[in-house]
């Protein structure tokens, strides 16, 4: 283990992302308040933790196949491409088998913290966590490597991980209730971590075709691409409407609209093609705007909690 420190396990994990994971899993707790009035803060606390463990073992696991499969290590190689991975294996900084206890050290912490919800809550919480690991697993590992496969089962993927199950798994957790409303709930914030996936495949395009990895943006190239990036953020904002109009948000929820704003912009400075560079504003704008809407999605919940 070479120096092993917080900070390395931290930047190892992607932590940064963990926003994408917590406000839906908030969003689903703040769905049992004010449409069961109901609420278990010892279950949700052990949602939360699960829910991370389950993420960022989904990142490592997923740095650690790519690893494995050659890809980081063309991303390192290629100039023109911004690797996006920890870089830890690829430059030798972490050692495969200490990065691999680590993966599955999360993997047993969200295993636990499943088992124990599911004896409380009721056994779905195994079903949705199981199809979340076998997600997380094979969206990198042979045999199915589906998130190389350029067919658009990554981004239903991250719709389902970071959208639907976190939402509805966090909703029936407090409720033992599987409702339309917890899955309408979740597609806003869903559809904009799923922009946020699929933006993040313009940075390393080039290095991923060389590998061999088969994302949208090698298959469509980067105008289609970005078209359909464009039609992902349009849907994204769509989403929120609809449900404020079907009544799961409430009215004020609709602030979250002007986080479309700068994302707007940043669409109009972009051309049908571009250097790697041009794309990190583009990354910058969705990962603002998927916190900044996010944390006002739960603050319209709470506001309607605390009032209605
Ligand atoms: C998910 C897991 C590990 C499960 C363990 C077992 C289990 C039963 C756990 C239950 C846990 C809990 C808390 C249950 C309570 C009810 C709840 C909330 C259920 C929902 C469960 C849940 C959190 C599901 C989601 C699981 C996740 C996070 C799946 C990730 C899917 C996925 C495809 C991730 C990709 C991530 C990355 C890094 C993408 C980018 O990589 P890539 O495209 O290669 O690019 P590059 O690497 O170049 O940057």
């Amino acid at each position: 283990m070479n120096n092993l420190n917080l900070s390395l396990l931290l930047k190892a994990s992607r932590f940064r992302v963990i926003p994408v994971m917590v406000i839906p899993v908030v969003l689903g707790g703040l769905g049992a308040i004010v449409w069961n009035d109901t609420f278990h803060p010892i279950l949700f606390v052990l949602t939360f933790i699960g829910s991370i463990a389950a993420h960022l073992f989904s990142n490592m696991i997923n740095d650690l196949w790519d690893f494995r499969n050659g890809i980081d290590t063309a991303a390192k190689e290629t100039a023109s491409t911004i690797s996006t991975n920890s870089g830890f294996l690829a430059n030798g900084t972490i050692a495969e088998r200490t990065f691999s206890f680590l993966t599955w050290s999360l993997f047993a912490v969200a295993l636990i913290c499943g088992l124990i919800l599911s004896i409380s809550s009721g056994w779905l919480v195994l079903v949705f966590g199981g199809l979340g690991a076998l997600i997380a697993y094979f969206y990198v590992a042979p045999p199915i490597k589906f998130g190389y496969r350029g067919k658009g089962y990554s981004e239903i993927a991250i719709l389902l991980s970071f959208g639907i199950l976190p939402t509805l798994g966090s909703y029936y957790v407090q409720t033992m209730q599987v409702d339309y409303r917890p899955i309408l709930l979740s597609l806003p914030i869903g559809l904009l971590t799923t922009l946020i996936l699929f933006n993040h495949h313009f940075l390393h395009w080039e290095s991923d075709q060389s590998a061999g990895k088969r994302t949208l943006v090698v298959v469509w190239g980067e105008k289609r691409a970005l078209v359909f990036s464009k039609c992902l953020f349009v849907l994204s904002y769509l989403a929120l409407i609809l449900c404020v109009i079907v009544g799961v948000f409430p009215y004020y929820a609709l602030l979250a609209l002007v986080t479309a704003i700068p994302f707007y912009r940043v669409y109009g400075n972009l051309k049908s093609e571009n250097p790697s560079p041009a794309y990190l504003p583009l990354m910058g704008a969705s990962l603002k705007a998927t916190t900044r809407g996010g944390l006002i999605m739960m603050l319209a919940l709470v506001v309607q909690a605390i009032f209605q």
